[in-house]
C-alpha cells in the first residue's frame, strides 16, 4: 500500500516545506516578539519620560493647590500617541486632578504612593512620586495608558507577517518541487526502470545517466548490474536452451528405446519381449477367469526364398502385408506380435474350450491362400501355424512358447500351409534340437567330428576326378548324427563359422597328405553354408589355410546354393570374384531347386552346376525331372560350365547321363562318402567298369 509518504518526491516536498515553515514560523515568532517588545519598550520609555517631565511641572500645582490649572495647563496638554488617562493624587492619595482620554476611568483606588510601572493585558500603569524642592513627596502622578493602539499595531504587523509567511511557504513549496525534480527525478526514473525490470524481467532496459553525482554513479552502477544480469541471463538461457534440447533428445531417445524395446520397427507390432509379457498376462487372465488362452506360433512358408529371390525390400513389404492381413482376422483384444524374421505369435483369450480356437486358425490359413501384391510382384505366401492352449499344454510362458513352436514345426513337416495343435511328442524334437546345439559346441574339441569323401567320376575318362567333402558327427551318446540335422543347428547358433573353417582346414590337410601318396590332381569340393558365404574374411581364411598346407587353389572347389547367390546379387558377385581371384573353383549345389535364371547365371563367375538329386532320382521315368535335368545340362554347356549329376544310384541313370553329355557323376552307384584311408584305397583300386558291373549284378 503506497501512502503519501511512500515516495521520495512527497517526502522531499514535505520535508523542505516543513523545514521552511518551521524556520519561518520560528523566525516570525521571534520577529513578532521582538517587535512587540520594542513597541512596549518605546511606549514605556515615552510614557516614563513624559511622566518625569510632568512630575517636575506638577510639583508647583500640587504645592499651590491649583487643581484646575493643573488639569487645563498641564494634563490636558499632554500628547501621547496612545489613548491614555492622567491623574495627580495629593499626598494623602486623594484625587487632585485628572483627565481621561480613552485611558479609562481613574478612581481613588488606583492610587499608589511609590514609583511603579505595571503592565496589564490591556493597560500600562505608570506611577511617579511628585516632590517639592525639599525632596518631600507631595503627591503622585499616575498615567493609565490603553494598550489598544499597541495591539492594533501588533495585529497589523502579524497580518503582514502572515501574508509574508504564506508567500514564503508558497515559495518554499515551489522550491521544493524544483529541487525534487532535480534530485528525486533521476531516482524516480531509476525506481521506475527497476520496477519494469522486476515486472517484465526485461534486463535490456537502462537508466539514463545524466550527471556524474551520486545519482549518476547509482544509475551507472544499476546499469552495470543490469548488464551483468543480462549477460548471465543470456548465458543461463543458452545453457537452459541446450539443456532443454538435450532433455528433449533424451526423452525422445528414451521413448524410442522404450518403443524399440517393446515394438518391432518394421511392422509396429509388439516384439518378442512384449509378446512374452502379453502371454504372461493372458495366462493370469485365463487362470483367474477359468478360461482357455491360445498361443499361435506362425511362420511364413518359404519366406527365405522370397527374400532371396526378390530381395529384402520385397521381403519387408511382405512382412508388413502379413501383419495387416493377420490384424484383419483378429479381434481387438487379441495380441499379434512379430518375434523374429518371418515368425509371428497370436495370443487369443477367453475360450471356454480349446477347440474353439480352430475357426480362428482355419481362417488365418484361408486368408493366406490369396496371393499378396507386393510392388509389381504377386507373391504367394502361405503360413504354417502351431497352436497350443493354456492350461492344457503348459502353465508358463516358456512352456507355451516351446509347445507352440513344436506344433509349428509339425505343421511344416506335414507339408506347410496348415496348422497343427501341440502334442506332447513334439516337445521331444524341440528338446532334441536344443541338445544338439549345446553338444555341438564341444564336438570339435572332443574330436567327435570327422570328414568323409564321396568320389566324383568324370564320365569321359572314367576316372575319379575329385570328391565331395561331407561332414560327420559321431556323438558318444547319440551315435551318428546327420549333417542334415546338425548343420541347421550350427547355422542357428553361429557355430557354423568355426565348424566351416575346421572342415576347410581338414579337407586341405587331407589333400596335402594325398599328394604324398600319389593322388595328384584330385579336387575336393567343400560345402559352404549361407552364413559362411557372407563372412567378410572368408577368403583371407581360405588363403591362409591353403598356404598352411601348401595346397594349390584350383584343387579346392566351393559348393554354394542358388539361394546364396540371389539373396544379394551384388554382394555375391563381389564375393565370387574374390574367391575366383584366389584361384578356387565354384560349383552351384542342388541346382534346379532354386530360382536361378539363365540371365542371372551369366553374371556369376562359376565353374560347375550340380544337378539336384531329386531330378536324377526318376531320370528317364519322370518326364518333367528328365526335361529339367537335360535343360540344366544344355544350359551348363551353353555357359561353358561343367555339369555334375549328384545322387546317381543306378546304372540306368548312369547310362542316361553318359548319353546326354553330363561331365561328372556322384552317388551311391560309385560310392557313399568314405573315410580318408578308405577313399585313398578306393581311388587307387578304382575301375569304372568293375564298379558298374558289380552294381548290375
Ligand atoms: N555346410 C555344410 N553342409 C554340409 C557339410 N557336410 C554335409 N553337408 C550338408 O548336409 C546335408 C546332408 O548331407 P549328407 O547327409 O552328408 O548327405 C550327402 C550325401 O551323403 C547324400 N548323397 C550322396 N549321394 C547320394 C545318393 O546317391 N543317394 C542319396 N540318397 N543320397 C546321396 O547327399 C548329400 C550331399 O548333398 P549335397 O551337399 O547337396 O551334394 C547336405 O545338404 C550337405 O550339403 C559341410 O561340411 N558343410
Amino acid at each position: 500500500m503506497r501512502g503519501p509518504w511512500s515516495s521520495i518526491q512527497s517526502k522531499l516536498v514535505f520535508l523542505i516545506a516543513g523545514i521552511s515553515m518551521v524556520t519561518v514560523l520560528v523566525g516570525f515568532s521571534l520577529v513578532t516578539e521582538r517587535f512587540a517588545q520594542s513597541l512596549r519598550d518605546s511606549l514605556e520609555n515615552d510614557s516614563l519620560s513624559l511622566a518625569q517631565r510632568l512630575v517636575v511641572d506638577s510639583a508647583a500645582y500640587l504645592s499651590l493647590g491649583m487643581a484646575g490649572q493643573a488639569r487645563d495647563n498641564l494634563l490636558d496638554k499632554v500628547v501621547l500617541n496612545s489613548p491614555h488617562s492622567l491623574a495627580l493624587f495629593d499626598e494623602q492619595g486623594g484625587l487632585f486632578a485628572e483627565i481621561e482620554r480613552g485611558g479609562g476611568q481613574i478612581v481613588v483606588d488606583d492610587y499608589r504612593p511609590e514609583s511603579a510601572v505595571i503592565w496589564e493585558s490591556d493597560w500600562l500603569h505608570i506611577y511617579q512620586p511628585v516632590e517639592d524642592s525639599l525632596d518631600q513627596r507631595i503627591g503622585t502622578l499616575y498615567l493609565k495608558i490603553s494598550l489598544s493602539q499597541l495591539s492594533h499595531r501588533m495585529r497589523a504587523f502579524v497580518g503582514v507577517l502572515l501574508v509574508l509567511l504564506l508567500v514564503m511557504l508558497a515559495l518554499a513549496y515551489f522550491l521544493a518541487r524544483l529541487m525534487q525534480r532535480y534530485i528525486s527525478g533521476p531516482i524516480l526514473t531509476l525506481a521506475d526502470i527497476s520496477r519494469q525490470v522486476r515486472d517484465h524481467q526485461n534486463y535490456s532496459l537502462r537508466a539514463p545517466v545524466k550527471s556524474s553525482d551520486e545519482i549518476g554513479v547509482l544509475s551507472q552502477t544499476f546499469n552495470d548490474m543490469l548488464e551483468t544480469i543480462e549477460q548471465q541471463q543470456a548465458f543461463r538461457d543458452k545453457v537452459e536452451q541446450s539443456l532443454r534440447i538435450k532433455e528433449e533428445r533424451l526423452e525422445r531417445a528414451v521413448a524410442e528405446l522404450q518403443y524399440m524395446a517393446n515394438y518391432d520397427s518394421l511392422t509396429g507390432l509388439p516384439n518378442r519381449a512384449l509378446c512374452m509379457d502379453r502371454i504372461e498376462l493372458a495366462i493370469r487372465h485365463a487362470s483367474r477367469t477359468r478360461t482357455y488362452a491360445g498361443i499361435i506360433y506362425l511362420d511364413l512358408d518359404h519366406f527365405k526364398d522370397v527374400n532371396d529371390s526378390l530381395g529384402h525390400a520385397v521381403g519387408d513389404e511382405l512382412l508388413k502385408a502379413t501383419a495387416e492381413r493377420l490384424s484383419d482376422v483378429l479381434r481387438e483384444e487379441d495380441t499379434l506380435a512379430r518375434i523374429g524374421g518371418d515368425e509371428f505369435v497370436i495370443i487369443t483369450t477367453d475360450f471356454s474350450s480349446s477347440d474353439q480356437i480352430i475357426p480362428l486358425v482355419s481362417k488365418v490359413v484361408e486368408r493366406f491362400e490369396q496371393n499378396f501384391t507386393v510392388g509389381r510382384y504377386s507373391v504367394q505366401s502361405t503360413v504354417s501355424l502351431g497352436v497350443c492352449v493354456y492350461p492344457d499344454d503348459g502353465d508358463s510362458v516358456d512352456a507355451l512358447m516351446k509347445a507352440a513352436d513344436a506344433a509349428m514345426y509339425k505343421a511344416k513337416d506335414v507339408g506347410r500351409n496348415t496348422y497343427a495343435f501341440f502334442e506332447a511328442e513334439m516337445n521331444r524334437m524341440a528338446v532334441w534340437r536344443q541338445q544338439l546345439g549345446s553338444e555341438l559346441q564341444h564336438a570339435i574339441d572332443r574330436d567327435e567330428l570327422y570328414l568323409v569323401f564321396q568320389p566324383k567320376v568324370a564320365l569321359e575318362s572314367g576316372q575319379i576326378s575329385g570328391a565331395e567333402v561331407l561332414l560327420r558327427w559321431e556323438h558318444p551318446e547319440f551315435g551318428s548324427v546327420s549333417p542334415a540335422d546338425f548343420i541347421p543347428v550350427a547355422e542357428h547358433t553361429g557355430l557354423i563359422y568355426r565348424i566351416g573353417l575346421w572342415v576347410l582346414e581338414q579337407a586341405c590337410e587331407a589333400v596335402s597328405r594325398w599328394r604324398d601318396v600319389g593322388l595328384e590332381g584330385v579336387t575336393v569340393a567343400v560345402n559352404l553354408s549361407a552364413a559362411q558365404f557372407r563372412q567378410a574374411d572368408l577368403v583371407e581364411h581360405i588363403a591362409a589355410i591353403l598356404a598352411r598346407h601348401n595346397v594349390p587353389p584350383q584343387t579346392l572347389e566351393l559348393e554354394i546354393t542358388e539361394s546364396m547367390l540371389v539373396r544379394d546379387v551384388d554382394q555375391a558377385i563381389r564375393m565370387l570374384k574374390r574367391i575366383k581371384l584366389l584361384g578356387l573353383r565354384v560349383a552351384i549345389d542342388d541346382f534346379g531347386t532354386g530360382f536361378s535364371s539363365l540371365s542371372y547365371l551369366r553374371k556369376f563367375p562359376l565353374d560347375a552346376l550340380k544337378i539336384d538329386r531329386s531330378f536324377i532320382m526318376d531320370l528317364g521315368k519322370n518326364r518333367d525331372d528328365t526335361a529339367i535335368a537335360l535343360a540344366i545340362i544344355s544350359m551348363a554347356s551353353s555357359l561353358r560350365l561343367k555339369v555334375v549329376a549328384e545322387g546317381v544310384e543306378t546304372p540306368a541313370q548312369w547310362s542316361f547321363l553318359a548319353g546326354h553329355l553330363c561331365d561328372e557323376v556322384q552317388g551311391f552307384l560309385i560310392s557313399p562318402g568314405l573315410r580318408e584311408s578308405e577313399f585313398i584305397s578306393f581311388y587307387k583300386s578304382f575301375s569304372l567298369d568293375e564298379v558298374i558291373a558289380s552294381r548290375n549284378v
